[in-house]
């Protein structure tokens, strides 16, 4: 951690976030191919992108707030680590997340390396003007497979987030703005339980053809196994192109590394 400060280590080691919750997104071409089921290690994709999340989805989960100098210090240092996309913050409310609050501070704040590209979340227009007033060139919308997550994490049922996101997605692409697509909930539901692979197939489609360039797909709870996984990816994998795919595992039953 170099010379992170003592409050940063002490409560958000990277080495601990990395244990105890796996902030991964990584593309998968390839990864249905039946040839592969034969050899595990052939056939294995020759570039895997890993997008560090650590600084929205690790943070945005701690009971702590953590200091802004120290979270800009904290993405500073991830960029020195060859890492080629690092999701900074988000710009939502901050009576729902209060520590996102900063997000501008941080957004200005941190120094952008070149090759490095620093996504933050955008739920609607408000938070999409804001990104980009603070400098954001990336941004990415959330939306859920599960209408009761969605409900609970965004206020608004699925349809109704699509509509925000068309117009977010739309406003993007006139200022040339990238934009990715997550979906919650992809193997689970803390409020639903089961959620079909057709229903993530339905909202992945409608995210890729509103526009965003990636879609990636959430274990938001970590229930996923290797198995729902595979049945998850051949049904998304019928509508999208697999390189336009990445999934998101939480670790929390130790699965994430088995599943992507
Ligand atoms: C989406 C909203 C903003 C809707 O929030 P809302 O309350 O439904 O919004 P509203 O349009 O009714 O407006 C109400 C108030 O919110 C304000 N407002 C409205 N929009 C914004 C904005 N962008 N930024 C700041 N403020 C905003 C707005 O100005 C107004 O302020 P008031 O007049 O009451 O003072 C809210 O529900 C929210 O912030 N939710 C938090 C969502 C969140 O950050 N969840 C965690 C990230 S998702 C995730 O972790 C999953 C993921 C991506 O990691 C994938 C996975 O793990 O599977």
């Amino acid at each position: 951690m170099g010379n992170v400060p003592s409050a940063v280590k002490h409560c958000l080691s990277y080495q601990q976030l990395l244990r105890e919750h796996l902030w991964i997104a990584d593309s998968v071409p390839g990864a249905l191919d039946p040839a592969q089921e034969a050899s595990p290690l052939s056939g294995l994709p020759e570039y895997v992108k890993i997008v560090e999340v650590g600084p929205r989805d690790g943070l945005q989960n701690e009971k702590v707030i953590v200091p802004t100098d120290i979270k800009i210090e904290f993405i500073n240092q991830l960029s020195q680590t060859g890492l080629s996309v690092i999701e900074v913050t988000s710009f939502v409310s901050s009576k729902w997340v209060p520590q996102m609050a900063d997000h501008t501070e941080v957004m200005k704040g941190i120094r952008q390396y070149p090759g490095v590209r620093y996504p933050v979340l955008t739920p609607n227009l408000q938070g999409f003007h804001r990104a980009v007033a603070a400098g954001a060139t990336e941004i990415s919308v959330f939306g859920a497979a599960s209408e009761s997550f969605s409900k609970k994490n965004i206020n608004c049922s699925i349809e109704e987030s699509m509509e925000k996101f068309e117009e977010v997605v739309k406003s993007a692409r006139h200022l040339n703005i990238p934009a990715r697509g997550y979906v919650s909930c992809a193997l689970g539901c803390p409020y639903e339980g089961s959620i079909t692979p057709q229903k993530v197939t339905e909202v992945s489609k409608r995210l890729y053809g509103m526009g965003c360039y990636e879609i990636s797909l959430g274990d938001t709870i970590g229930v996923g196994t290797p198995g729902s996984m595979r049945r998850m990816l051949e049904s998304v994998i019928k509508e999208i192109p697999p390189t336009a795919l990445a999934v998101h595992c939480h670790d929390t039953y130790g699965q994430a590394l088995a599943n992507i």
